[in-house]
């Protein structure tokens, strides 16, 4: 198994060595919880989630963390213009934490629905204080940060003690921008960020923590490093994002975490962003589509399938036709399967009727486009057979077999509509799992010629209203 993937920094596509042999750790910058989600926000969570499944497919334990970032300048701003109602005589107005956290709430519904797993850590901001105190000590400790010098209570990391800073955008450091996130008087050099900001007298006290630097609260960067190391060591295979996190997001959480003598992530991995009308989609600009909205006027599956269909790394441009074309693509592989299943074939599946070539384009570099394509070529040659007949049966099995594998490798099978077909096939699963541990005791009974256990088995299964034939080939059984 080679799996491939391109790395933003080193600008190539590499093969993946676990860090860990047989697991694969994975770290992705979640919302900042301000508002509900657009569609861009979910495309990125949906990229995550399709790698997960494949990794998880290709046999890796997989450790998915995703934070939330539940404080921040924009959260405090909304809080302070919210016009939802507090919950007390203390709390008039909504406080900050409380938007924080029913937007979390809102992101969720729109994961959810879409069948976008939960991570297996998400963790929020306010809860990791602790980690970052420890990662900013070990900065100042080798050299790398220092207190502001204008009594801000700022600590800044000090860019110019650190060679490499640049090396993930590839970029010098005579040409980055200065960063905007505080007053420049209290800096060594315009281009040194924030990793603690000092509190402000507009800002409410539980919005700052107790530090050795003063009052005050994490800045965004060094958020994430601290998170990805509590959840994951100092070395893991993936760090995620947008496109959009690149500079300065991701090159400063790998300065400061590497300059803290932490190997940090050994693939960075970023989505292209989704756009309108040739423009980023983003909250600033306005030109948001809502997913909830979205899912009123669409059935789940069409959104996920729109959402998940481009490649990771390319421009999704949203046109309102893309929903059309993809309700009748999901439309064409639904159909297939409720037809072949209606004509016997088998819907359970297992790794070996994935096809070869739907596995060598998701090992490269998760090449979804290309996978959704061995898809529809499966689905045509599966309604070949279905046409043909009985002659076909062992192609239409065969094809029915692939297709409902690699539509839950992606996450799309849970989504669909497939009547009989699908409903229930869990709980069938679950209880011929039962039934047939009877069945073996059963025979175990009656070889050891231990009647009276072997009618007893044959009775619970009877009130269960389990009927059981038995034939030259062993038994089976059928619900009477
Ligand atoms: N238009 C988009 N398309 C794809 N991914 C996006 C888009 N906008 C944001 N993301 C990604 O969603 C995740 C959460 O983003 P975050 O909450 O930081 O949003 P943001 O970039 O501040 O959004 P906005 O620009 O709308 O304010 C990040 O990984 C980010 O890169
Ligand atoms: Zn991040």
């Amino acid at each position: 198994m080679t799996l491939r993937f391109y790395d933003t920094a080193s600008a190539s596509v590499r093969d993946f060595e676990p860090v860990v042999p047989g697991k694969a750790s994975l770290y992705y910058c979640g919302a900042t919880v301000q508002s509900g989600p657009h569609i861009g926000h979910v495309r990125s969570g949906l990229v995550f989630d399709i790698l997960v499944r494949w990794l998880r497919f290709r046999g890796l334990k997989v450790t998915a963390v995703r934070n939330v970032t539940d404080i921040d300048d924009k959260i405090l701003e909304k809080a302070r213009a919210s016009e939802q109602p507090g919950f007390d005589g203390d709390h008039p107005n909504e406080p900050w934490w409380a938007l924080a956290y029913r937007f979390e709430g809102v992101f969720h519904q729109a994961y959810d629905a879409l069948g976008i797993e939960r991570p297996t850590y998400e963790p929020r901001a306010t809860g990791h204080i602790p980690q970052m105190h420890e990662l900013i000590a070990e900065l100042i400790e080798r050299g790398h940060a220092y207190p502001a010098q204008d009594g801000s209570g700022d600590v800044y990391f000090d860019v110019r003690s650190w060679p490499r800073y640049g090396e993930l955008t590839h970029q010098r450091l005579d040409e980055m921008q200065d960063a905007a996130d505080a007053d420049p008087r209290g800096k060594r050099d315009p281009r040194d960020f924030a990793l603690w900001k000092g509190h402000k007298d507009q800002d409410p006290l539980t919005a700052s923590w107790d530090s050795p630097w003063g009052r005050g609260r994490p800045g965004w960067h060094l958020e994430c490093s601290a998170m990805a190391g509590r959840y994951l060591g100092d070395r893991f295979d993936f760090h995620g994002g947008g496109l959009d996190l690149r500079f300065p997001h991701h090159e400063n959480e790998l300065a400061q975490s590497a300059a803290a003598g932490r190997g940090f992530a050994n693939f960075w991995l970023h989505n292209g962003l989704v756009a309108y009308q040739g423009e980023k989609m983003s909250k600033s600009l306005g030109n948001t589509v809502d997913p909830q909205q979205m899912l009123a006027e669409n059935r789940p599956l069409v959104v996920r399938y729109m959402l998940g269909q481009a490649h990771y790394r390319s421009v999704l441009d949203y046109r309102p036709t893309s929903l059309e074309e993809a309700a009748a693509a999901v439309e064409r592989i639904e159909a297939f399967l409720v037809a072949a299943s209606a004509a016997g074939a088998d819907l359970d599946w297992e790794p070996a009727d994935i096809p070869a070539d739907f596995v060598a384009v998701m090992d490269d570099d998760l090449n979804v486009p290309r996978a959704l394509g061995v898809l529809h070529d499966r689905v045509r040659a599966g309604n070949t057979a279905l046409h043909a007949g009985a002659e076909q049966a062992s192609e239409l099995a065969a094809a029915a077999r692939a297709v409902s594998g690699m539509t839950e490798i992606l996450g799309l099978r849970a989504l669909m509509a497939l009547g009989e077909a699908g409903a229930g096939a869990q709980e069938h699963e679950a209880l011929d799992q039962l039934v047939q541990d009877l069945l073996e005791r059963r025979a175990a009974a009656r070889a050891e010629k231990d009647w009276a256990e072997a009618d007893r088995l044959r009775d619970t299964l009877a009130e269960a209203g389990i009927v059981v034939a038995d034939g030259a080939g062993g038994s089976t059984w059928t619900l009477g």
